[in-house]
């Protein structure tokens, strides 16, 4: 794993955004796996203010989600789907066709979780894949305990997850307890990871990615196993972290 340290948020936001740009200079047909939560809006924000000055186009773009809350539709605010629309989507010139989410509401959610994997397959896997990392070092929306043969799947959130996304909801009680998220292994696939990190609440768990072991009670810790994994973390999220310099980290 590559690190690469910034001041702050929005240094991590143009870092990401920069390498993100780059890649669609090179490969303009470039198929990205995106995230949600409150990390990578600075990093949203950055690449449409680009696609505004520079004219970036995303009209070859694919892009898949990691994940969406079971029960929540496309319509409702708190959805991934939502998310994705009213924070990126709708600002670049990206074909929506193109663009990719697990289905919450599916009927059949186990069908939904295949027809998913199988779909990102069959159209040649991610390129680059965006993640952030939870307190307790979810990636997508696996919980500590998953299994890194994970593929595609229905999981029940963590009580700290629950309580870390209700800042969205109005209430607690509105946060739904499932998820449907792409697995470990679907995750491992993508050719290339960049892992966003800032603020002090995610300095424990970037210690523990950094210096602690492989194991399925840390999933991001199988990010080590990944051949070209970029870490872009902030001061405050290298708090607990001694090095001061970019630095290649043991696998
Ligand atoms: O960026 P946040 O809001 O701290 O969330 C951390 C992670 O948890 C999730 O919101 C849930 O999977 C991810 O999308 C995100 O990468």
């Amino acid at each position: 794993m590559k690190l690469i340290q910034v001041q702050d948020y929005q240094e991590m936001s143009q870092k990401a955004a920069e390498i993100v740009i780059e890649k669609i200079k090179e490969n303009p047909q470039i198929q990205l796996g995106l995230a949600t939560g409150g990390t990578p809006e600075g990093f949203y924000n950055r690449l449409i203010a680009d696609h505004k000055e520079n004219h970036t186009s995303y009209k070859q773009v694919k892009s898949f989600n990691l994940d969406e809350y079971i029960g929540l539709s496309s319509t409702n605010p708190n959805s991934y789907h939502y998310y994705m629309a009213d924070t990126f989507f709708n600002h670049i010139d990206i074909n929506q066709e193109d663009t990719n989410l697990p289905n919450g509401t599916a009927e059949n959610i186990q069908e939904e979780c295949s027809r998913y994997d199988e779909m990102i397959d069959k159209m040649g896997g991610i390129d680059l894949q965006i993640l952030g990392i939870g307190q307790n070092g979810h990636i997508g929306f696996n919980e500590p305990g998953t299994s890194f043969a994970s593929k595609t799947q229905v999981v029940d959130l963590a009580q700290s997850t629950i309580e870390a996304n209700a800042r969205y909801f109005d209430s607690i009680d509105e946060v739904p307890t499932q998820a449907v998220t792409m697995g470990i292994a679907s995750i491992m696939k993508s050719k290339e990871i960049v892992l966003l990190v800032s603020g002090v609440a995610k300095a424990k768990a970037l210690k523990q990615l950094i210096d602690g072991e492989l194991t399925e009670e840390f999933p991001a810790s199988i990010l080590k196993k990944h051949h070209n994994v970029t870490i872009i973390a902030d001061q405050e999220a290298l708090s607990e972290y001694a090095s001061k310099s970019d630095s290649t980290l043991r696998g």
